[in-house]
């Protein structure tokens, strides 16, 4: 595949993992709007214009309703479909080596992530130029306390806490130099900032909206119904 010049994004959407705190039920494939979880992601990124590629990490048993799905969403984009690992990070790196070769930003997304904004995925690709990577994030509401034995040990300054989300971007090359440190240490994380954190790099954090939730528990999948039809509303 060549590459035009704006089209200059991977992305990498994963959906690998086995959805145990939605008690069973496949969260990929849950009905979402018009379509099922997945399908909202996938349309998300399709419609913004430095988005070169889309490539799915799932369970191999979802493929074929995944593949249905792109198409009935009429995502052009879609590159390849591929199987996980038992990490997040693992299904990452499954996701990797499916990329093209001419692109020069990738994203990961958790594919659990249907409402995310393709203004906000803009952004953060625009902001990953710039800095070598950029997280979507919001800021924290609450007042956080670390605990330990059920003491409070600390309470870290709010103003600095950010609930981080995806998409994460970052330069392919400076991304690869992480996840080859990474390997070669054995550090598997829950994000993959932290992957460039590791190499004592930057990431911006992008200000994206608190409606970017990950579908987790089965109360998330009608939270989501409310929020999508919310910004019905609103359109
Ligand atoms: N081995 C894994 C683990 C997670 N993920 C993906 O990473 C995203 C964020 O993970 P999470 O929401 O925690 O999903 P699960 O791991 O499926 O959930 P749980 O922890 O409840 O099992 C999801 O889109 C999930 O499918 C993945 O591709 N491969
Ligand atoms: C990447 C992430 O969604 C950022 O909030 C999160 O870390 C995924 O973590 P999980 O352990 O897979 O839930």
């Amino acid at each position: 595949m060549t590459m035009s010049q704006t089209q200059d994004t991977s992305v990498i959407l994963v959906c690998a993992g086995n959805a145990t705190r939605m008690q069973g039920k496949n969260k990929i494939l849950l009905p979402l709007g018009d379509t099922n979880v997945i399908g909202m992601s996938m349309r998300a990124f399709e419609a913004c214009p430095r988005v070169a590629e889309i490539i799915v990490v799932a369970r191999p048993a979802d493929h074929d309703a995944i593949r249905e799905t792109a198409e009935q969403c009429g995502i052009t984009k879609f590159h390849a479909i591929v199987a996980g690992g038992s990490t997040r990070q693992e299904s990452v790196m499954c996701g990797l080596r499916a990329l093209s070769k001419g692109t020069t930003m990738i994203a990961v997304h958790d594919g659990a992530r249907p409402l995310v904004k393709t203004e906000q995925i803009a952004q953060v690709i625009q902001d990953a130029s710039v800095f070598g990577g950029a997280t979507l994030g919001v800021p924290v509401k609450d007042t956080i306390k670390v605990v330990n034995d059920r003491l409070i040990v600390d309470t870290p300054y709010r103003p600095h806490l950010y609930i981080t989300q995806t998409p994460q971007v970052f330069k392919r090359q400076l991304y690869f130099e992480a996840v080859t440190f990474a390997e070669e240490h054995a550090l598997d994380f829950t994000d993959d900032c932290q992957l460039i954190e590791a190499i004592n790099c930057k990431v911006y954090m992008t200000e994206g909206d608190y409606i970017n939730i990950k579908i987790t528990t089965p109360e998330d999948i009608a939270i989501a119904e409310i929020l999508l039809a919310r910004q019905k509303e609103e359109a």
